[in-house]
């Protein structure tokens, strides 16, 4: 995936995206972190081609834009709350809509369909719900509906929005052990998140963005403590605790803080350890 200095301007005149630039190369992970209005679901609808940059071009496995999106290459995995769950459709028939660019004119599924949304569900784990109706799911259990959609597109790149909002941690864990998996098989996935705690998780690679693209590299390189501040700003709860030799920064951006100690980014188990201990002495 390329983005050559794209600059995306909404109809009333705002430009929410300026010389926006990185790329990412097959088989990554990249987290996409930036505070509300940033310009990550505007960065999400360039790429999906539902918005024409005024300057710039992207490139989705060498190809622009339009063509890969004929080949169906791309994927999108939205929020929940951009999604009618009111209307009456059954899982796998969601999955199925996946596959209406490789049937024929006439829509109708054939043996090779069945067996993709089949394949998908099984590993999503969802095969136990696919004669339910989507509405009647959990956070997590849509998400994991979602990507078992993508899956069955077969698609190379997967935009994934905020996967973990609403998501327990059981099944954050299985969807990063999907994404993984889904890495390994040489596909490229731009999630964003509010979740700092868990992006050197899983995420090889961070762009940082607030109106444009502010730092982009691997997660080692760029994720690192300054580049947040610049992110983030006064936004992120900032404070030190006093536990320890060294002073611990916490960066939270929600309910799952990232803890920087001696200027290294902690684990998440090392965080959990940092919250306890950090309860009684923190201050803003
Ligand atoms: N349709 C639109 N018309 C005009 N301005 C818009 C439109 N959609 C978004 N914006 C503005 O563009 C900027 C970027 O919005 P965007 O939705 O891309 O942010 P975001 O990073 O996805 O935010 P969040 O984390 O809240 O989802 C914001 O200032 C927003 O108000």
């Amino acid at each position: 995936m390329a983005v050559a200095g794209v600059t995306v301007t909404y109809r009333n005149g705002h430009t929410a995206l300026r010389d926006a630039s990185f790329h990412l190369p097959v088989g990554t992970i990249a987290a996409l972190v930036g505070v509300n209005g940033s310009g990550k679901s505007t960065l999400f609808k360039a790429i999906m081609g539902f918005l024409q940059p005024d300057a710039g071009n992207i490139r989705l496995l060498g190809m622009p834009v339009s063509r890969a999106l004929k080949q169906n290459l791309v994927a999108y995995v939205p929020q929940a709350e951009e999604v009618d769950w009111n209307f009456p459709v059954l899982v796998e028939d969601v999955v199925m809509m996946s596959r209406y660019g490789h049937m024929g004119w006439l829509r109708r599924p054939g043996a090779a369909d069945h067996e993709a949304v089949e394949q998908a569900l099984v590993r999503v784990n969802m095969t136990d719900f696919r004669r339910r109706q989507i509405g009647e799911l959990s956070g997590g259990q849509k998400k994991r509906v979602f990507l078992a959609r993508a899956l069955a597109q077969n698609c190379r790149v997967i935009l994934l929005d905020e996967p973990f909002t609403g998501v327990d941690v059981n099944t954050e864990e299985q969807i990063i052990a999907l994404l993984q998996e889904l890495r390994n098989e040489g596909r490229v996935m731009l999630v964003s998140t509010h979740n700092l705690g868990s992006v050197p998780e899983f995420c090889d690679r961070t762009i940082m963005i607030k109106g444009t693209v502010l730092a982009h590299g691997t997660t080692e390189e760029t994720f690192n403590q300054a580049n947040l501040e610049l992110a983030f700003g006064g936004v992120l709860r900032h404070f030190m605790l006093n536990g320890g030799v060294l002073p611990i920064g916490v960066i939270s951006d929600d309910e799952r803080p990232l803890i920087i100690e001696g200027g290294r980014i902690q684990s998440r188990d090392s965080h959990a350890r940092g919250k306890d201990e950090g309860n009684d002495d923190t201050s803003p």
